[in-house]
């Protein structure tokens, strides 16, 4: 207290006429050389002896002291701490000139020591009050921040499921969920766990923006708040429009000169590609100007460069695009090749073939075979959708010109034309069926087997050097151009997606050869962040077959999960990228990159983690019952050889043909392909379905499934028994065992070995009773909401694209805008030179 008195006296205003003086002082050089040899002095003593008399001057100086005590200090120019206090700031120059004053001259008025030190006393008075003040507003604001926000009580929450959403209220509860969760030890609520707040928190996301319980849940897992936060306002915005130059008809710079005549305001995509372009607005439609119609650029994502870059192809190359329709990457991979060397540009359904031979064509491709095969190697799987029709209405109609697009013999007239020849080969021969009510369709249909080929059997194995895998996925990367993903993506959507996945990216290995002298390479990508879809279906992939994760050659990118909960992957999956809407300005995407390192197939043993790939989708209803191994045992028992296969195949023929089974466990709630086609955006990077039920159908085909469906209980019930084949799976709760399933980890369980129709049949049988657990969210849009925009939170960090509005310009030069970028530099390390001299 003994120095903050002294202190204050020397911090005390002066009054004017001591301003005056102290100007004069200050001004004056020898009171500098003063106040130098009183530091020098200071110095000293302290140094001699540390208890010298300045302590006990100190001392003296007590709150309630008199003033007397200081002054005499002050007057004396004694105090050796007076310099210490009062340098470097004005009011300590203030105080120095009242000390130094005070030295130069007695003769200054007892009226002017009592104006300071009354001025000083208020000023004490005031700092004391202030302090107290502030004081109080801190306990404030603390207990404010801990109290103000309260979980809503069960009671609430029915009160508010029966009145429609309080967005503004929804909006405040998010908000504040996610500053409690994102700083928990100090905030949060007494006696609530982190838990209850990330419930209400799934909750409110889910009403607020619409997603469905699963993928909010998901989600949820998989970021921080804060980040999942973002990343579902990013979902909320369109991406920026790119387009890519043809580089087998233009430049860039070329093609941005035309553009921008025509009144598109544009850019270079980022420094990351070469070819692309990002259009801010344009004054004509971009889909339809001359030079589009031309084929000079190509209306592309920017994340749909990524894989095409990753893959790399060189010129003279045999390269496949295994799913290629509309043939975004297909033309990139041509443009790339040169037009040089073979594409095979695969697509298994045959609308799309359209949009992908116009595609080349409009693009000048000259390199490209297009193929309408299934990519996968085998029917294999008797999960998939066994009536994997796909239909149109408009080719249900009676009397149209039929195709046959398998083999077999020709179908005849009146039977009905599938659209991708994709027809299950264990189908029996159905009379009569209808797909929507009120539309009976008859039909000759199939006396005999109908099979589209398999891809990998037409292009043969280890024979091309390179393979494009972009993968049909679930689409939740690109919920921004499709939000009904937010509400109709379901647990078992995302199981569907990756179980096919497994499929398509095995055949994508056996087709490359491994001994290629440039190639040897196979990339995959999805446009999907759903960890099942990606790491998962790559992890498994390094299990099955000889192949090694290399860099995707993309400098930029978030490595792939190497561990995310309770599943592990290969660590070299950190190689992988992850693209962001909300961290790179793109659609979710995944890319990987794999190297095959021999044509051998390794042949794995149970005790290998190779063995833990998923297992049929399965109804919700029944996974129970039904161990992890079972699953994954069926799919390590896929056939690794044509042999294998045919007898497969033979072996469910017989059991279909003798009325055992019908392999269609999964034809609930497995989309038909193409059915929703309105909801594919233009390059068909996404794929939407909906469960597809029999209980949309009426007629024959109903009975035939009740049918089968009675055969099947019948021969599960003679074959659930004591074999003791299917061990009960252990008591995991029921998200681990979902989780568990769709990463097709392994469980500890013990699997019968012995297997065969029995308890495959039974195991279909179970899985029939299943139902989709996953409620649909309203699809409905809210609008009269708004959060703070990415940019307004200062978020818009690491972005690989800009945002800005460009107004109409001339395209610069690289010249210009390395010129410009340097200037901007120059200024801003003038400024903090600036700033740092200031
Ligand atoms: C993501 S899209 C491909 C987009 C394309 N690569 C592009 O860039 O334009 C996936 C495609 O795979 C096709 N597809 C689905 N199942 C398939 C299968 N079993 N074999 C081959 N293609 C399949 C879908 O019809 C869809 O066109």
């Amino acid at each position: 207290m003994a120095f903050t008195s002294v202190n204050k006296k020397k911090i005390a205003k002066p009054t004017s006429s001591f301003k005056k003086q102290k100007h004069e002082i200050t001004k004056n050089p020898s009171f500098k050389k003063q106040k130098k040899e009183s530091f020098n002095k200071k110095e000293k003593v302290v140094v001699s002896d540390p208890s010298s008399s300045e302590d006990e001057e100190e001392e003296d100086v007590g709150p309630d002291s008199d003033d007397s005590g200081s002054d005499i200090s002050l007057d004396e120019g004694e105090n050796p701490f007076g310099d210490d206090f009062l340098d470097g700031s004005d009011d300590d120059d203030e105080g120095k000139s009242l000390s130094s004053d005070d030295e130069d001259s007695d003769s200054d008025s007892d009226d002017d020591e009592l104006d300071i030190e009354e001025e000083s006393r208020k000023i004490d008075e005031k700092r004391a009050r202030e302090q107290k003040d502030a004081e109080a507003e801190l306990q404030l604001n603390i207990k404010e921040e801990s109290d103000e926000f309260h979980l809503p009580t069960e009671e609430e929450i029915g009160a508010e499921a029966l009145q429609p959403p309080d967005l503004s209220n929804l909006q405040r509860r998010i908000k504040e969920i996610v500053r409690i969760l994102s700083n928990f030890k100090t905030l949060r609520q007494e006696g609530v766990t982190r838990k209850d707040y990330v419930e209400q928190l799934k909750r409110d996301l889910s009403s607020y923006y619409g997603y469905n319980e699963f993928l909010i849940g998901v989600l949820v897992e998989m970021f921080p708040v804060v980040e999942l936060l973002e990343l579902i306002e990013s979902y909320e915005k369109p991406r920026p429009i790119c387009l890519r130059t043809n580089t087998l008809k233009s430049r860039r710079r070329d093609l941005a000169e035309v553009l921008i005549n025509r009144g598109v305001n544009c850019d270079p995509l980022s420094k990351w590609s070469k070819v692309g372009l990002v259009v801010y607005d344009s004054q004509v439609p971009i889909g339809a100007t001359p030079e589009y119609m031309a084929g000079y650029y190509m209306l592309q994502s920017a994340s749909s460069f990524l894989p095409v870059m990753a893959l790399a192809p060189q010129e003279k190359e045999r390269v496949v695009d295994m799913a290629a329709a509309p043939g975004g990457k297909t033309t990139y991979i041509a443009a790339l090749m040169k037009n040089s060397g073979i594409i095979y540009a695969n697509e298994m359904k045959e609308p799309r073939l359209k949009s992908l031979t116009a595609n080349l064509q409009r693009m000048g491709v000259t390199n490209t075979i297009v193929c309408n095969y299934d990519g996968k190697e085998v029917q294999g799987s008797p999960h998939t959708n066994s009536f994997g029709m796909a239909f149109s209405e408009h080719q249900l109609v009676a009397g149209t010109p039929m195709r046959h697009s398998g083999f077999g013999p020709p179908i005849s007239h009146g039977s009905v034309l599938f659209n991708s020849g994709y027809v299950d080969p264990f189908l029996p021969n159905i009379e009569t069926f209808s797909l929507r009510q009120n539309r009976e369709i008859q039909c000759t249909f199939v006396t005999s087997w109908c099979i589209i080929p398999f891809l990998p059997k037409v292009l043969g194995q280890n024979t091309v050097d390179r393979v494009l895998l972009d993968a049909p996925c679930s689409g939740t990367g690109v919920i921004s151009k499709d939000e009904s993903v937010k509400a109709s993506k379901s647990f078992d959507d995302i199981q569907n997606s990756a179980f096919l996945q497994k499929q398509l990216i095995l055949a994508a290995i056996d087709m490359v050869d491994a001994n290629s002298k440039s190639g040897g390479y196979i990339v995959y990508s999805t446009c999907s962040i759903m960890i099942p879809e990606n790491e998962a279906v790559i992890d498994y992939a390094l299990k099955k077959r000889d192949v090694q994760l290399v860099p995707c050659g993309l400098d930029f990118g978030r490595p792939g999960f190497t561990r995310f909960r309770e599943h592990r992957f290969h660590p070299s999956l950190e190689k992988t990228r992850r693209f962001y809407p909300h961290v790179h300005n793109m659609d979710g995407f995944f890319v990987a990159k794999l190297k095959k390192k021999s044509n051998t197939k390794p042949t794995t043993t149970p005790s290998e983690p190779a063995e833990t790939v998923e297992h049929a989708p399965v109804p919700e209803g029944s996974r129970s019952n039904i161990t992890q191994d079972e699953g994954m045992s069926q799919q390590s028992e896929a056939p690794s050889s044509p042999e294998k296969e045919n007898d497969l195949i033979q072996a469910m023929k017989t059991m279909v043909k003798n009325g055992n089974s019908k392999p269609s466990e999964t034809f609930e709630g497995t989309p038909p392909p193409n059915v929703r086609g309105k909801n594919r955006n233009e390059e068909g990077e996404f794929e939407l379905s909906e469960p597809y039920s029999l209980e949309r159908s009426n007629g024959s085909i109903n009975s035939l499934k009740k049918m089968l469906k009675k055969q099947k209980s019948k021969a599960s019930q003679e074959t659930s028994e004591p074999s003791g084949t299917v061990v009960p799976a252990p008591a995991l709760d029921s998200n681990k065992r979902k989780r568990n399933k769709a990463f097709g980890n392994s469980q500890p369980h013990k699997v019968n070995k012995g297997r065969g129709k029995a308890n495959f049949l039974m195991k279909k049988s179970l899985r029939e009773n299943g139902q989709m657990k996953y409620r649909s969210m309203p699809e409905k849009k809210w609008t009269n909401r708004k959060f703070p925009s990415r940019e307004e939170n200062g978020h818009m960090k690491n972005q690989s694209m800009p945002e800005k509005k460009w107004t109409k310009r001339k395209f610069p030069s690289r010249e210009d805008i390395s010129k410009s970028r340097e200037e901007k530099r120059k200024v801003l390390s003038k400024k903090r030179t600036h700033e740092g001299a200031q």
